[in-house]
């Protein structure tokens, strides 16, 4: 049994008034640990440690802030097994997952932005024989970083290498779901040297809560939140209070767009991917995918059977392909949604259910539906499970006009062989990351983040250190 704890200025510690919750394993239903459960006592201890720690962690180089990183990037590497286990643990997902994507990953975070953060410049402005001005660039202060349960470590370092090699202080609430590779990347930290204060992690829930605790508390400069849309409107309004700046990463519903001149293969490969990777917990999963009418029979057909060929059952056997959803509220979520799909005259072509032999489990069958239009919940709502529709379209300005019929703005992918068709389609959908003949190929320099509710800013490269450091002028006159 896993007694997973907070981790407060370098020391792992329960909560004051002793509470916890359990933990459960999704996959097998079965209590795995309990957690400290914090609240806006332990908030307050880890801010005060975050704030102390701020005063000489502010002032490192970047060149020191980037060999710890770096040295806990070699950490993670040297801990993949271990962390693997206990992300698969949490989560549901394929162990396979969890080793070439979740935990590589969060290493790569690391390595990224402590290479990057080395060679950051600023602007410099000359009004010729007048005055000289350049920008300084400073780190801000305490960031509270509150983390999704989809990919914890992944998203969790998204956040944390951007804020420490900023010259930031962090404390992190986890999402309750998934809580054990926080507190090992705490543990991860303090073996590679990050002095006590910099990095704290406190358990807990979000509403009334630790989570709440954070983002209304006082002396916390900045909130960076990745998880649901509507979490964000909760977070900004108390966040508001005190005037933190934001960093929003949210829900998606995101079109999948197929045009008839694609590479067919290639697009029925990566649409496999884009719909089902990870149990469809990805927030850049392409839940709404329109093909264009002379590909759509074949397509449908050719996507059923590929799908149907997918391994649901036990995330730790390696021929597994779908593992269990976070738990079996989501399942219940997601079931609900597929029931309704039906009942506003959906037809389920593949899946739909529970598979009866892992009744233990959160699993869900990965699942079609088609016959549904953009006025049922099924194409409106983001479902984040294994569930995708297919819909027919004749022109390109219908299905830019059915993508963009949604408030949601994060992805888009399209597939097409026509290179002018690609550019205008692209300029014309309204998500703030589109993949064209591929999907989900991260280059950690480029813009990252949604348009309407999918969120408020950017994250990746040269767009993380402006959320997580300050631009100050100097103007001096010649
Ligand atoms: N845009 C992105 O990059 C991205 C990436 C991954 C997931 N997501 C989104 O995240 C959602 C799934 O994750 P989730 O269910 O963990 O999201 P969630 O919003 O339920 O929880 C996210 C985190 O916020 C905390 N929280 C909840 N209410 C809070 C409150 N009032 N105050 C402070 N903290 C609070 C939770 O405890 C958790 O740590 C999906 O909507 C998905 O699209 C977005
Ligand atoms: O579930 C959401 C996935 C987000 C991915 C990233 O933030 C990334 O690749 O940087």
């Amino acid at each position: 049994m896993e007694k997973v704890l907070h981790f407060i200025d370098g020391q792992f510690v329960e909560s004051a008034d002793g509470r916890t919750f359990d933990n459960i394993n999704p996959a097998t239903g079965e209590k795995i640990g309990t957690v400290a459960e914090g609240s806006k006592r332990e908030i307050d201890q880890a801010v005060a440690a975050a704030r102390r720690a701020f005063k000489t962690w502010g002032k490192t180089s970047a060149a020191e802030r980037s060999v710890i990183l770096h040295k806990i990037a070699d950490l993670i590497e040297a801990n993949l097994e271990e962390l693997a286990l206990l992300e698969t643990a949490d989560t549901g997902k394929p162990l396979s997952l969890s080793k070439s994507l979740d935990i590589p990953r969060s290493a790569y975070n690391f390595r990224f932005f402590g290479d990057f953060v080395k060679g950051m410049s600023t602007e410099t402005f000359e009004m010729e024989g007048v005055a000289l001005n350049y920008a300084l660039r400073r780190p801000v202060g305490v960031a509270g970083l509150i983390s999704p349960w989809n990919l914890p470590l992944f998203l969790l370092t998204w956040k944390v290498a951007p804020c420490l090699a900023a010259g930031d202080t962090c404390v992190i609430k986890p999402a309750e779901l998934t809580p054990m590779t926080a507190t090992k990347l705490a543990e991860i930290c303090k073996e590679a040297g990050l002095p006590d204060g910099v990095l704290n992690v406190v358990h807990g829930f979000g509403p009334d809560a630790a989570g709440s605790a954070l983002t209304e508390h006082p002396d916390v400069d900045l909130i960076s939140l990745t998880g649901e849309t509507s979490t964000g409107k909760a977070v900004m309004k108390a966040a508001s209070s005190t005037l933190k700046g934001l960093s929003l990463e949210l829900g998606g519903k995101n079109p999948n767009i197929i045009f008839a001149d694609c590479d067919l293969e290639d697009a029925l490969e990566t649409t496999i991917r884009s719909s089902f990777v990870n149990q469809g917990e990805v927030c850049l999963c392409g839940s709404r995918i329109y093909v264009e009418r002379p590909l759509y029979d074949t397509f449908v057909e050719r996507l059923v059977d590929k799908a149907s060929k997918l391994v649901v059952g036990d995330p730790l056997d390696p021929k597994t392909n779908v593992g269990a959803l976070i738990g079996a509220e989501h399942l219940d979520r997601v079931e609900g949604f597929v029931t309704r799909a039906v009942q506003e005259g959906g037809r389920i072509l593949l899946g739909g259910k529970r598979p009866e032999q892992l009744a233990k489990g959160a699993f869900f069958e990965p699942t079609i539906i088609v016959d549904v239009d953009s006025s049922c919940e099924i194409t409106r709502q983001e479902v984040f499970g294994p569930v995708v529709t297919i819909q027919p379209f004749d022109t390109e300005e219908e299905v830019v006009a059915l993508a963009n019929d949604t408030s949601y703005g994060l992805g888009a992918t399209i597939w097409t062989s026509n290179l002018k068709r690609a550019h205008r389609v692209a300029g014309e959908i309204e998500a703030g990351i589109i993949w064209v003949n591929t999907w989900f190929l991260r280059d950690l320099r480029t813009p990252f983040g949604g348009m309407k509710q999918s969120g408020i800013g950017r994250e990746g490269g040269v767009h993380s250190f402006e959320f997580f450091s300050e631009l100050k002028n100097v103007c001096i006159k010649l």
